[in-house]
C-alpha cells in the first residue's frame, strides 16, 4: 500500500506546534519519507483566544479541538495533534482516537521564583495556576499557600514567575522537556501528592473515524501501553463527569499486561481527598478506571459537583 501524503492540523501554541513536530518526525521515520510528506496546517481553537478567565469559567468542553474536529470532516486535514488532557472524553461521532504516541513523564515540575522549592517558599506566598487540581493539591500541601489565576502560555506563565507576578508555578514535566525549558523546572513533584491530571504527557491523535487509510498510517507510531493508560484514565473522568469545574487527577501505570490505576478528587480548598485504586489486566483498563470513579461516587452521592 503507498503512503498517502496526509495533512497534519494543530494549535499554533509554541507547545502545540513541538509535539506535532515530534508526532512528524516519528512517522516520517516510520515509513523512511522526509518529514515534509505531511503538511502542517496550523489552525487556531475558541480557547486559544481566552486568555483572562480560567477555562472552567469559559464553560465547555472540546474548547482546544472543537476547530480541529470541524477541520477533519471538512477534510482540510487528515489527522490532529493533541494534548491528550485537553481532549474531551466525548468527542463527535465523526472522530475517532486512533491512539496515543509513548508516554513522556506525567508528574508536574515546581518553578519556584529565585530556584526555591515548594516547601521553601515563605508563609503565605502566592502560587499561579489555572488548574483547579494544582490549586486545590497546593493548599492541600501547604494550606497557608495563596493561588491567584495564571494562563497563557508555558513561556508566559514562566515568566510571571521570572518578573514576581508570582512566587511560583506548576507545569507538566513533559511540556518543559517538549519545549526545551526542563532547566526551568526547580522541583519534580512527587506523585503521590500531585498526581498528574488523566492524561498529562500524552499527545493523542485524532482522526476521521470512517478513515482506515490514515489509522493504517498512524499505527507503527502508536504506543500500546499508552493508549491502555489512557482507556483507563479517560474512563475515570468521563465515569466521575468531570466538568472540568471540579479538581480531579488520574494516573494509569501500566507494566507488561497489567495496570495500576490511582484516581482521586478534591475539595477545591484541598480540604477533603476522595481518591480510589484498581488494579488488573490492561485489556480491562477502561472498566478499572470506571470502577474507581464509582468507588468514589459511592461516596459522594451529590457526585463530584459537591466538592466545587
Ligand atoms: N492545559 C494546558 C496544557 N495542556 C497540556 C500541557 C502540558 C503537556 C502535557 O500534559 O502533555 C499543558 C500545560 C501544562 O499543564 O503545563
Amino acid at each position: 500500500m503507498s503512503l498517502p501524503s496526509l495533512t497534519i492540523g494543530t494549535r499554533g501554541s509554541p507547545l502545540a506546534l513541538a509535539q506535532t513536530q515530534e508526532t512528524r518526525a516519528r512517522l516520517a521515520a516510520a515509513h523512511g519519507v522526509a518529514p515534509d510528506h505531511f503538511r502542517i496546517v496550523v489552525i487556531r481553537t475558541s480557547g486559544d483566544a481566552i486568555q483572562d478567565r480560567a477555562l472552567a469559567e469559559a464553560g465547555g468542553k472540546g474548547l482546544f479541538t472543537r476547530e480541529l474536529d470541524l477541520a477533519l470532516i471538512a477534510r482540510e486535514i487528515d489527522f490532529a495533534v493533541h494534548s491528550s488532557k485537553d481532549l474531551p472524553t466525548e468527542l463527535p461521532e465523526e472522530i475517532a482516537i486512533a491512539g496515543y504516541l509513548p508516554r513522556e513523564d506525567p508528574r508536574d515540575a515546581f518553578i519556584g521564583r529565585g530556584g526555591a522549592r515548594l516547601v521553601e517558599l515563605p508563609e503565605g506566598a502566592v502560587i499561579g495556576t489555572a488548574s483547579l487540581r494544582r490549586a486545590a493539591q497546593v493548599k492541600r500541601f501547604r494550606a497557608d499557600l495563596k493561588t491567584v489565576l495564571l494562563r497563557g502560555n508555558v513561556e508566559t506563565r514562566l515568566a510571571k514567575v521570572e518578573s514576581g507576578a508570582v512566587d511560583g508555578t506548576l507545569l507538566a514535566l513533559a511540556g518543559l522537556r517538549r519545549l526545551g525549558l526542563e532547566s526551568r523546572a526547580t522541583e519534580i513533584l512527587p506523585l503521590d501528592a500531585f498526581l498528574p491530571a488523566a492524561g498529562q504527557g500524552a499527545i493523542g491523535i485524532a482522526c476521521r473515524a470512517s478513515d482506515d487509510a490514515t489509522y493504517a498510517a498512524l499505527a507503527p507510531i502508536l504506543d500500546a501501553a499508552t493508549c491502555a493508560a489512557l482507556n483507563a484514565e479517560r474512563a475515570f473522568l468521563k465515569a466521575l463527569d468531570g466538568s472540568c469545574r471540579t479538581p480531579i487527577a488520574g494516573l494509569a501505570v501500566v507494566e507488561g499486561d497489567s495496570l495500576r490505576f490511582h484516581g482521586e478528587a478534591l475539595q477545591s480548598d484541598g480540604g477533603c481527598t476522595f481518591a480510589a485504586r484498581q488494579e488488573g489486566g490492561v485489556a480491562q483498563a477502561a472498566s478499572l478506571g470506571a470502577g474507581a470513579a464509582r468507588e468514589i461516587l459511592r461516596r459522594l452521592p451529590g457526585g463530584v459537583a459537591s466538592l466545587s
